[in-house]
């Protein structure tokens, strides 16, 4: 069986690092961009709708989530979410390029603390603060191990 933990991540042609679901499409299908520095270019695929044309929140913490971990992967390449909180504060458009500017709040051996402010214009939309772990090496294999060691489901399940 291949070693799940010894993947290695590789950029798109874009250059865009790309999670194992959007590698086949060479696209980030959350519409998350990297742009300068802490900066990202987000936009709310109309597929995502919540209400009319505006974003399902399940998107906008989905958009947090890689960006939060798209900024820590510069120094640390291998990152996991361990919590995430997520204000709303005001609709979010779908099909319009937003902006989101992360930050490292703190990082501390394997924990860190970041936050991130998703804008249009002068006006905040969402705010996100999240505890991210650096992987332990064996993480996807310890998961791998417990997975195999439940009873199959049955039709009765
Ligand atoms: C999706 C991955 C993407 C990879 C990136 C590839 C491409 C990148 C390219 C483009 C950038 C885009 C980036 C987007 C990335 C998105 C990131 C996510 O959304 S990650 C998914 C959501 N998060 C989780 O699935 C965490 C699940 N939780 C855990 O694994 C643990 O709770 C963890 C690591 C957060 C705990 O960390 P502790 O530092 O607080 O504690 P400790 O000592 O490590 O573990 C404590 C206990 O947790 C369990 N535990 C921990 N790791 C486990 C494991 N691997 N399997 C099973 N149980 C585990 C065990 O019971 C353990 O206790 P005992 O050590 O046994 O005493």
């Amino acid at each position: 069986m291949p070693d799940s933990d010894s993947f290695t991540i590789e950029p798109s042609s874009s250059g865009r690092m790309l999670c194992g679901g959007c590698v086949p499409d060479g696209v980030c299908r959350l519409g998350v961009e990297p742009r300068d520095g802490m900066w990202f270019d987000v936009t709310c695929p109309r597929h995502w709708q919540g209400g009319p044309g505006v974003a399902h929140g399940g998107w906008i913490a989905a958009a947090f989530d890689d960006v939060l971990n798209t900024a820590a992967l510069r120094t640390e390449p291998r990152m996991v979410t361990k919590s995430l909180s997520v204000e709303y504060l005001r609709p979010v458009p779908v099909d319009r390029k937003l902006a989101v500017l992360a930050r490292i709040e703190r990082h501390e051996g394997r924990e860190w603390t970041v936050s991130a402010r998703m804008t249009l214009g002068a006006d905040t939309l969402a705010t996100a603060h999240a505890e991210l772990r650096t992987r332990r090496p064996d993480h996807y294999s310890r998961h791998e191990h417990w997975l195999a060691g439940l009873p199959l489901p049955t039709n009765e399940n």
